[in-house]
C-alpha cells in the first residue's frame, strides 16, 4: 500500500458508508484496508464529508477564542487524573497549551460543563462543534474498531471486546506556539504514542504532525480538512499481541499557530487488558504481553513521563 511517505487514505464519506453493510463484501474489503493501513503504516487517513468546510471553520476559530481567554480563566479547568485539565508549557508539552476534557461518563455533559465553566453566558458554536466531532469521531472509532475484527477473521463475540476497548473518550483541544516563540525548539510535542486503544486527530491545516515510520524516518502527516488521522495506540497493540503496532508521532513547530483537536478512544475504567487467544500463535506471533489492568497502565505511563515503548517495560513478556 504505497510507500512509506505516502499515509494511506481511506474514504469515509457518506455515501460510501451507507454501503457498507456489515459482514457484506463492500464491508469485508474496508476491513481488509484498515487492517492493511494500521500494519503497515500503524496509521491512516480518514476523508468524511460529514465534517464541512463550514463545520471545519467554525471549530477553529471559536478553538482559538477558547485560548485567548485569560489565563486565570483558562486555569479554571483542572483535574485530579493525569493527562487532564488544563495545562501550560509542561514537560510532556513544553511548547504548546492544552486543555484535557475527561468523557468517561456522559461525554455531552462533561463538555457542556466545560464550556460552561470557561464561558458562564455560554459559547454556543464551540459547543455544537465540539458535540459534532466527538459524535462523528465516537461513531468512526466503533466502526474501524469492528473492521478490525473482521480483518482478523476473529469470532464475532470479540465485538463486545471492543466495545470495552472503546467505552470511554477523552477529547484534546490543543494550541501550539509558532517556532518563533519556541525560540529555536523545533520540537512541539515530543515523540510518544497514544496510550489509549486509538485516536482520531485533525488541525486547523497549519501541518506540523510527523509520523516515525517502520524504516525510522520522520514522515510528515498532512490531514484532510474534511477528515482525521487516525492513529494505533498502546492498547490495541497489547490487544492485538503487536500485530498492530502503535504509532510513534510527535508535533514539529510551524511559523503559524496551530490548533488541533484529538479524540482518544480508551478502554472502560479497571479493564484488564488481554488479547485474542487466536492472535497468539507460538511459531510466529508468540504471546508478546501478559494481561493488565489499563489504569494502572496509565498511572504507571504517567509516572514515567513520556518515554520509549512504555507498553514493553510495563507488560512485555
Ligand atoms: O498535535 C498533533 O497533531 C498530535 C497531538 C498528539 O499526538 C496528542 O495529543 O497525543
Ligand atoms: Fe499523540
Amino acid at each position: 500500500m504505497g510507500s512509506e511517505n505516502e499515509i494511506p487514505i481511506l474514504d469515509f464519506n457518506r455515501n460510501i458508508r451507507l454501503k457498507l453493510e456489515e459482514g457484506g463484501e463492500g464491508w469485508k474489503e474496508m476491513s481488509k484496508k484498515v487492517r492493511q493501513a494500521f500494519e503497515s503504516h500503524s496509521c491512516f487517513l480518514i476523508r468524511c464529508d460529514d465534517i464541512t468546510n463550514d463545520l471545519h471553520d467554525e471549530f477553529f476559530t471559536s478553538m482559538k477564542s477558547l485560548f485567548d481567554l485569560p489565563e486565570e480563566t483558562k486555569k479554571k479547568f483542572c483535574s485530579p487524573r493525569p493527562y487532564r485539565g488544563y495545562t501550560a508549557k509542561s514537560c510532556v508539552i513544553p511548547y504548546a497549551e492544552s486543555f484535557g476534557i475527561d468523557n468517561d461518563r456522559n461525554p455531552d455533559t462533561a463538555q457542556q460543563d466545560f464550556i460552561n465553566l470557561m464561558w458562564p453566558q455560554g459559547n454556543p458554536t464551540l459547543s455544537a462543534a465540539l458535540s459534532s466531532y466527538s459524535s462523528k469521531t465516537r461513531e468512526l472509532s466503533s466502526l474501524i474498531l469492528k473492521m478490525v475484527v473482521e480483518a482478523f477473521e476473529l469470532p464475532q463475540h470479540y465485538k463486545l471486546d471492543i466495545g470495552e476497548l472503546n467505552s470511554y473518550n477523552d477529547a484534546r483541544m490543543t494550541k501550539y506556539l509558532t517556532s518563533e516563540e519556541t525560540k529555536g525548539s523545533n520540537i512541539g510535542l515530543v515523540p510518544h504514542t497514544d496510550k489509549g486503544t486509538i485516536s482520531f486527530i485533525c488541525d486547523n491545516g497549519v501541518q506540523g504532525l510527523q509520523l516515525l515510520s517502520k524504516t525510522g524516518n520522520w514522515v510528515d502527516i498532512n490531514i484532510p480538512p474534511n477528515g482525521f488521522v487516525v492513529v494505533v495506540g498502546d492498547i490495541l497493540q497489547a490487544w492485538s499481541n503487536g500485530r498492530l503496532e502503535a504509532a510513534t508521532h510527535r508535533v514539529v513547530a510551524k511559523d503559524e499557530e496551530r490548533f488541533v483537536f484529538v479524540f482518544f478512544a480508551v478502554p472502560r475504567e479497571g479493564l484488564i487488558i488481554k488479547g485474542p487467544s487466536e492472535l497468539v500463535d507460538n511459531e510466529n506471533y508468540p504471546k508478546r504481553y501478559r494481561p493488565f489492568n489499563y489504569d494502572e497502565y496509565v498511572n504507571y505511563h504517567h509516572s514515567i513521563g513520556s518515554q520509549e515503548a512504555p507498553m514493553e517495560k510495563f507488560a512485555g513478556i
